[in-house]
């Protein structure tokens, strides 16, 4: 399976003496092959399709905080030790590989948030086709708001880009957003594909023959991203199958490198440097998944009473007010008249608004209902 996915990334980049028509076709070929290979590979994910290799479940720990963290990484890179330093859950650390058998949650407080952190069992090459416990800990990584991805900065520079095939393999997308193309399957009419701007990679007749492949013959698709890649095109076609994360690369173990590698390391893009041994970097870590995570903290207020800001809901990003309302309670709403926002997202305080108005982090929010003495708690 990897043979085919590097012999395919090599056909990807075709030697610059090639001629423009004899890349196009090589292109084009290759689009269409990307999409077979992106169907049979769902198709051997499917957890009743697959042989015996745990099937798709993932551990039996139930959501629970504000969002989860999953601690992704090879064996003995120090993903349990890190979760026993930043929670109060002890998990079992040790110098062989495979310590870690199953998911341990632990809680981590951070800025009046809990935040789930997930230790999992350590992954080897072979974990999207099922070695070890892989599927298991994909999955696991699947259902996270954010992977952290654990790496031994004493180690060959080669294990990052192992472990992102390993995600990338079954449909994790890390650091990227859902690809500007919309896809609506209809039951008939035909196929119509529209292109807002000039596509550079992309053309009719390419699209039409992979969703062909799919046996997609009614739907409409407007791609509005210009640089729109195929392989983004097929991330749309797999859109059930695609899950967007963001991920922090954590390399830990620095006390044993030199001050050269760790400069090289450091600037890697969403990448932070750690040694949990030492305890150095850790607590910049945490900020950094708290920067990552983008949580809101609102502070409610009663009328004629300072808010508590000791107590913060917390919110995700581009919450709005009928979020925080949901947040306080479930039918909070349903006797809403207006709220009342003090802070970043107000233009005047206090600003009166609606449901639909968007907080902003540290926000103050008086919510009034048509219950008389109705507030937010
Ligand atoms: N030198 C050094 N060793 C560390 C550091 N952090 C952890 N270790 C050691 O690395 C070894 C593995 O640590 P674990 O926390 O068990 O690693 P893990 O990633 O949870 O391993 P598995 O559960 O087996 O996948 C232990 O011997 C730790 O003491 C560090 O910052 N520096
Ligand atoms: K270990
Ligand atoms: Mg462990």
């Amino acid at each position: 399976m990897v043979n085919i996915t590097e012999k395919i990334k090599e056909y990807g980049h075709s030697p610059p003496h090639r001629l423009e028509a004899e890349n196009k076709a090589t292109n084009y070929h290759l689009g269409l092959l990307k999409g077979k290979l992106a169907r049979l590979r769902a198709q051997l994910l499917e957890p009743t399709t697959a042989a015996g290799a745990g099937g798709g479940a993932g551990f039996d720990v139930s959501k629970s905080g504000d969002a989860r963290i999953a601690l992704v990484g090879f064996p003995s890179v120090g993903k349990s030790t890190f979760l026993s330093k930043v929670t109060k859950t002890k998990s079992e650390v040790a110098a062989y590989s495979f310590t870690t058998l199953t998911a341990i949650p632990g809680v981590l407080e951070y800025g009046g948030a809990e935040i789930q952190v997930l230790d999992l069992p350590g992954i080897i090459e072979g974990a999207a086709e099922g070695k070890g416990r892989g599927r298991q800990v994909i999955s696991a990584a699947k259902t996270s708001d954010m992977v952290l991805m654990v790496l031994d900065a004493t180690k060959r520079a080669e294990q990052r880009a192992l472990l992102e095939q390993e995600l990338e393999a079954v449909g994790i997308r890390l650091n990227q957003e859902p690809p500007n193309i919309t896809l609506k399957v209809k039951k008939a009419g035909g196929m119509k594909i529209t292109f807002q701007n000039p596509p550079k990679n992309l053309d009719d007749k390419m699209l039409y023959n992979i969703l062909r492949d799919y046996r997609i013959l009614n739907c409409d698709i407007l791609v509005r991203d210009e640089n729109a890649t195929v392989d983004q095109f097929i991330d749309v076609i797999m859109r059930d199958h695609r899950t967007y994360i963001k991920c922090l690369y954590v390399y830990n173990k620095i006390d044993g490198i030199s001050l050269e590698h760790l400069n090289i390391l450091a600037h890697e893009p969403n990448t932070a440097v750690m040694s949990c041994e030492m305890d150095l970097g850790v607590s910049e870590v945490v900020d950094r998944c708290w920067e990552e995570l983008k949580l809101m903290r609102i502070y409610t207020k009663r009328k004629g009473i300072e808010p508590d800001f000791r107590e913060a809901l917390i919110v995700r990003q581009n919450s709005t007010i009928e979020d925080v309302c949901d947040c306080v309670h479930r039918t909070l709403k349903e006797s809403f008249k207006y709220a009342l926002v003090w802070g970043a997202s107000a233009r005047h305080v206090p600003q009166r608004v609606g449901l639909g108005h968007v907080v902003s982090d540290e926000d103050v929010v008086s919510i009034v209902g048509t219950k008389s003495g109705l507030a937010a708690k």
